[in-house]
């Protein structure tokens, strides 16, 4: 999916903006410390033009050297104090707008975290990326900029205006002339400028992802020679991008050349009229130039508009790609009271009945990914769960933890539905290890430890460690100190997958989840983990995704997945006698060779 797929609302530039209310409150004292400092500043420099009507049509006529080194005095400390006024403003708002940015980002993080599986299946993390960085450094400019100076030049320019009209009124009507056709032009501007930067922004997601997509699968593209492809692609985008960027900068320079040329026109008639009506003596001299330095002060306030309202718009922008994450429903909550542990009677293990699941996205009309699964694994029982590639093993484990909530049935553990369990509870009570390990960019301990509870400790982690035989970490430079994840020490796939199995163990969970764990291990040391895990999981409910008969070894019974049903149940042996696809199964499995061997003697 690219950005451009993706769900997108249109609202109005203020609407999107003003949803930014919540993270602004905290700071709207400062900002309207500094806003208000900005129009002081600003209206400051309206008063040099006064001072040089003064200087002009005093000390100057009456020929006073020392009146207009007064006036250069006042000039001059104008100019300093309107300098340190927006040097106030800078220091007002730059501590409070790092906070309002850091905020936005923790709480998409946050947010990020308990959004469910099938929202991250959906959206491309380049997407993801994007808002968390370009998303939230724009809506920071724009709390700092824009939103204070398009205050400040307002009032700026109403100031302005009212001094102009109080000195020669028909000389600033000509001036107020263009403000009409102005107006008009910035609505025009806005409607065509937030279309552009509304495309802009999901392309640099889309080309943030394709970036990412390159890095991490940076071995797959040295390996099949695809970078030429890959950099065409990248390409292809960012061609894309530049043609949107320029699209906006056309835009921008069409609006800026307008409202610049059009008040300097205004400017340059004012000046015509304005030296005629000196010439007629109906104007003094003095008036002209503080009318003409008045005009040329509000210079600046009036064409940096366009400018702004462009920054203002890639702000609303932002603010709906935000919001867009921000208001994805979260994964619903079950019960919120810690169940207490349950009476041994009340110990039934795990229990799938009549589950049915369909994947949010699927097509419509398709058939559930499964249906009607009815499966019963008893407490401290290892039950193998065995069917061919795609019939939904990898599914039906994700349902327990409640990666995929179940769209049908329900599914117990020790008698309580899961979905009445609070979901931190459940997953203290259930640990899973995935086929595709992923280690964070944490210390070997840390990230064997983040499988257990606070109370866990180094006996805990050493004992983890020797279940899942991974007493290579004390042979690592630092040991279980030693980073490792994307910035720290690569490890090999069979590492990775003992290192994820030792943070499914490290907790002595009740009920044990695992997705084809040991695939990537030699035949050895996949036989030194399952005697180890044999004796950890004497306690534990377990269900375990198996593909080798090797793996099928490690369970006490084994179901088979076959059109999204159970449709056989019981031991390895059994199974073999009286189910021929199961029997199918196994023998293709043996296709590993070194499986096939142990398959064998099973
Ligand atoms: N996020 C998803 N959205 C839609 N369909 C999906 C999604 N993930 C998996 N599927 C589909 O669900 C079906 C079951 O997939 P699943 O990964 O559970 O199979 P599996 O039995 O674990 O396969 P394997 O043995 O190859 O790992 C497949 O047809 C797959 O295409």
């Amino acid at each position: 999916m690219t950005g451009t797929d993706l769900p997108t609302r249109n609202r109005s530039t203020v609407r999107s903006l003003l949803r930014l209310w919540p993270y602004v409150r905290p700071v709207r004292a400062r900002l309207a410390w500094a806003a208000f400092v900005a129009v002081l500043a600003s209206c400051l420099s309206l008063v040099i033009p006064l001072v040089l009507k003064w200087i002009v049509d005093g000390p100057v006529a009456e020929r006073d050297p020392g009146g207009v080194w007064l006036g250069a005095l006042y000039l001059l400390l104008l100019g300093l104090a309107e300098a340190g006024l927006f040097g106030l403003r800078r220091w007002l708002v730059a501590r409070p707008l790092a906070g309002v940015e850091a905020a936005m980002r923790d709480d998409l993080y946050r947010h990020l975290q308990r959004l469910p599986v099938a929202f991250h299946d959906r959206w491309p993390s380049g997407q993801l990326l994007s808002r968390g960085t370009t998303d939230l450094m724009l809506l920071r400019m724009f709390l700092a900029f824009p939103l204070t100076f398009l205050l400040v030049n307002a009032v700026t320019i109403l100031v302005g205006f009212v001094i102009l009209l109080q000195q020669q009124w028909s000389l600033g009507l000509v001036l107020l002339a263009p403000v009409v056709p102005l107006v008009a032009l910035c609505f025009v501007f806005e409607s065509k400028y937030a279309l552009v930067a509304r495309r802009s922004q999901d392309q640099v997601g889309d080309l943030t992802t394709v970036v990412e997509e390159s890095v991490l699968g940076i071995r797959v593209i040295k390996g099949f020679g695809r970078h030429r492809s890959q950099a065409q692609a990248f390409r292809e985008l960012s061609l894309t991008l530049r043609g949107t960027e320029l699209a906006k900068a056309r835009l921008l320079a069409g609006i800026w050349a307008t409202i610049t040329a059009l008040p300097e026109l205004a400017v340059g008639a004012a000046l015509v009229l304005g030296t005629v009506q000196v010439a007629d003596g109906d104007l003094s001299a003095g008036t002209l130039v503080a009318f003409l330095s008045t005009a040329l002060a509000l210079r600046w306030p009036v064409e940096s508009i366009g400018f702004l309202l462009a920054i203002s718009q890639d702000a609303a922008t932002a603010t709906e790609r935000y919001f867009e994450v921000m208001d994805a429903p979260q994964e619903t909550e079950g019960g919120t009271t810690p169940p207490s542990a349950p009476a041994a009677g009340d110990r039934d293990g795990m229990v799938f009945d009549g589950v049915e699941f369909r994947y949010p996205d699927a097509p419509e009309g398709a058939p559930p990914v499964l249906s009607r699964v009815d499966l019963h694994v008893r407490p401290g029982e290892t039950m193998a769960l065995v069917g061919a590639t795609g019939s939904g093993k990898t599914t039906l484990t994700a349902l327990v933890p409640r990666l995929h909530e179940v769209t049908g049935g329900r599914i117990t553990l020790d008698g309580r539905d899961i979905t009445a369990m609070a979901r931190e509870r459940l997953r203290e009570l259930v640990s899973v290890a995935f086929e595709e390990p992923t280690l964070f960019s944490a210390s070997v301990g840390e990230n064997v430890l983040m499988g257990a509870g606070g109370g866990a400790g180094r006996a805990d982690l050493e004992r983890a460690l020797d279940t899942a035989q991974a007493g290579f970490v004390h042979r690592l430079p630092e040991g279980t100190d030693t980073q490792v994840g994307e910035q720290g020490l690569s490890l090999s796939g069979g590492q990775r997958q003992r290192l994820a199995l030792a943070r499914a163990v490290v907790g002595g969970p009740r009920f044990l989840v695992l997705d084809d764990p040991l695939s990537a291990l030699d035949v050895h040391t996949e036989a030194l983990v399952e005697a180890a895990l044999r004796r950890v999981l004497a306690d534990t409910t377990a269900l375990v995704v198996a593909h080798r008969p090797s793996t099928v070894l490690l369970a006490d019974r084994v179901a088979l997945l076959s059109g999204g049903r159970i449709t056989a149940v019981g031991t390895h042996q059994e199974l073999l006698h009286s189910s021929e696809e199961y029997a199918w199964l196994m023998s293709g499995a043996g296709d590993s060779g070194t499986a096939g061997e142990k398959g064998d003697t099973v």
